[in-house]
């Protein structure tokens, strides 16, 4: 059981101040009692930030009728749908985290070194007391993305849906990085159309075919040259590099650390004004 008092050293806000009850986060019927307290004050208020921005103010929520008016929508096969807005918008997420949400979108070869630099960016910024969330290829094809093969249309459709994660991480004001080989052109710049300007930031993992083959952390050059895994990327499978990226990373004369390189990320987020609301 984690109690409030307790947990990550800070008090738990409540609609009527700060929970002190030290059973509060637990799971227990008080604590669903007073999660239920919050749920049924009618939503008739919520909080915005004072114009110094650190005491909430409450101001009313509009049309809290039950009723979504307006006109309805059709999305791929969603028909009749109704976008509903809510007043704690992401401006406001990104002033409760002291940042600006976005994606590092991080391509390159397998073996290229895209989930070292995003572990050693996640470490970079969690220094910092920034928030971020990485989506790995590797990890998000055990879960989400477990139906989806490697040939070109599944691989498409692997990017889309991590594009569509990553813009909803962006949105709660999170620093989301992405890292996927993401072989080809169109699927990525589709990624960046779905955010607004200059909230995609795409980094290229500029390594040759030759050193990302000669680490072959995996084994999977061998078996790919073998012929055991078809399609492979870089070997029997295109990768089309970047032609426009913000951040290209591994040249020479640039620094080739991870550590270099997370560095050079956090310096292009800090002048870009992303590492502050
Ligand atoms: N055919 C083929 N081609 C490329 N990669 C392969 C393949 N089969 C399995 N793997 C493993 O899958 C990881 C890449 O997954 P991604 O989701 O990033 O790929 S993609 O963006 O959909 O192309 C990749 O991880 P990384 O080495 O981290 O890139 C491999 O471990
Ligand atoms: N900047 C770097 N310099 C040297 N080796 C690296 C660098 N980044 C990663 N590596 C090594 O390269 C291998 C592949 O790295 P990884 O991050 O798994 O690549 P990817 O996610 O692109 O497949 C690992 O053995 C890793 O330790």
């Amino acid at each position: 059981m984690i109690g409030a008092k307790s947990f990550l050293g800070l008090p738990i806000a409540s609609p009527k101040g700060i929970i002190s009850d030290s059973n509060s986060l637990s799971t227990n019927s008080r604590s669903v009692g007073v999660l239920r307290a919050c749920v049924s004050m009618e939503g008739s208020q919520t909080m915005s930030h004072s114009k110094n921005g650190s005491i909430p103010e409450l101001k009313s929520v509009n049309g809290h009728t039950g009723q979504k008016q307006g006109p309805l929508s059709t999305v791929g096969n969603s028909t009749n749908i109704k976008w509903h807005e809510c007043p704690v918008e992401k401006v406001d997420r990104q002033r409760l985290l002291d940042q600006k949400g976005c994606v590092i979108w991080v391509t390159g070869l397998s073996g290229s070194g895209k989930s070292t630099l995003a572990c050693a960016l996640n470490q970079k910024l969690y220094q910092k007391g920034k928030l971020c969330y990485i989506l790995d290829g590797d990890n998000v094809r055990h879960g989400l993305n477990r139906d989806l093969s490697f040939k070109a249309e599944d691989r498409a459709e692997n990017i889309r849906r991590v594009g569509e994660v990553a813009k909803l991480f962006a949105d709660a004001g999170i620093i989301c990085i992405a890292s996927l080989i993401s072989p080809y052109r169109r699927d990525r710049d589709a990624c960046r159309t779905l955010l607004p300007e200059g909230d995609f930031v795409e980094v290229f993992m500029n390594v040759s075919l030759e050193v990302c083959e000669a680490r072959d952390p995996k084994g999977l050059y061998k078996l790919a040259r073998a012929g055991k895994i078809k399609g492979f990327t870089g070997i029997d499978d295109p990768y089309e590099p970047p032609l426009n990226c913000e951040i290209s990373l591994g040249e020479e004369g640039t620094g080739t650390s991870p550590i270099e390189m997370a560095e050079t990320v956090v310096a292009y987020l800090e002048h870009k004004g992303y590492l502050k609301a």
